[in-house]
């Protein structure tokens, strides 16, 4: 699925937050959303997810504007893993992935055997399957956020919205998460503050800064030193590890 924002602007009144962005995300592609915070990452995920209605522009999938849409009909195209999720419910971590199955079953019957079948393929994936009936919010902060990604993948959308995906997460299921957005076939939009795991997962990088989208392209392209130190105002060494990845090494705040 092609997710697309034309001349797409958001804000709040009399403060534009996210402005005129033009964005394609081709099928299957993997974008990184990085920018400092306060550039607006969130708001234009948000916007991307049809939960806050552009005022200004369209957001697009596959071509047809979404304003609109049903949040049921949304959900059937795209998942969206926010960065801040609730932690009062009494559910398990089971029924948290099975609400991913909401937006395909009749709202009159409940989970049926291949909504069963998918959910416990998500719990899997996100190595959940041994905690799937504790309650989800006894949950570590990192847990929690794989059950969010196992319920995104439960929605079997062809869309994926991440927001921050590994901020709770230890080294090695930063990695993982990772390794699985990036072989995905789904189209996938995500935000990242690690500018070395971001070059390395994701096929092109996007770089918000107030708002606007001031570079779009391939990781070596986008991260220069120059641009770190005018958009995220640290002094870094941009090179090649003995792998050949890119690497950033930061000198420290600018001066
Ligand atoms: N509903 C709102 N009302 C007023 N201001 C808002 C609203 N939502 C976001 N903002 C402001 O818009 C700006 C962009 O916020 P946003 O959360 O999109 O940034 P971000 O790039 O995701 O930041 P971070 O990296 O800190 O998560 C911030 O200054 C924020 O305070």
């Amino acid at each position: 699925m092609k997710i697309e924002a034309r001349h797409m602007s958001w804000g709040v009144p009399g403060r534009t937050i996210v402005r005129e962005v033009d964005l394609v995300v081709h099928p299957g592609e993997t974008v990184g959303l990085i920018g400092p915070n306060g550039s607006g990452k969130s708001s234009l995920l948000r916007c991307l997810a049809g939960l806050r209605p552009p005022t200004g522009g369209e957001v697009r999938y596959d071509g047809t504007d979404i304003a609109g849409w049903p949040a049921r009909t949304r959900a059937r195209h795209v998942a969206f893993v926010e960065q801040t999720a609730d932690t009062e419910s009494d559910l398990t971590v089971g029924e948290v992935v099975m609400l991913g199955r909401t937006a395909h079953g009749s709202p009159w019957r409940g989970p049926n055997a291949t909504d069963r079948a998918i959910a416990a393929a998500a719990l899997d994936r996100l190595d959940l399957t041994t905690l799937a009936d504790r309650p989800w919010k006894q949950l570590s902060g990192g847990e929690r956020q794989r059950t969010h990604l196992a319920r995104a993948l439960a929605q079997r959308t062809w869309g994926l919205l991440l927001d921050e995906p590994t901020n709770h997460l230890d080294v090695r299921h930063q990695l993982e998460l990772l390794e699985l957005v990036a072989a995905t076939r789904q189209t996938v939009v995500v935000a990242l503050h690690d500018l070395a795991l971001a070059a390395r997962y994701c096929d092109r990088l996007v770089l918000l800064q107030h708002g606007a989208v001031v570079a779009d392209g391939p990781a070596e392209r986008v991260l220069t030193p120059a641009r770190l130190r005018e958009v995220f105002e640290v002094d870094a060494d941009v090179g090649r590890d003995d792998a050949g990845r890119l690497a950033v090494a930061y000198r420290g705040p600018a001066r």
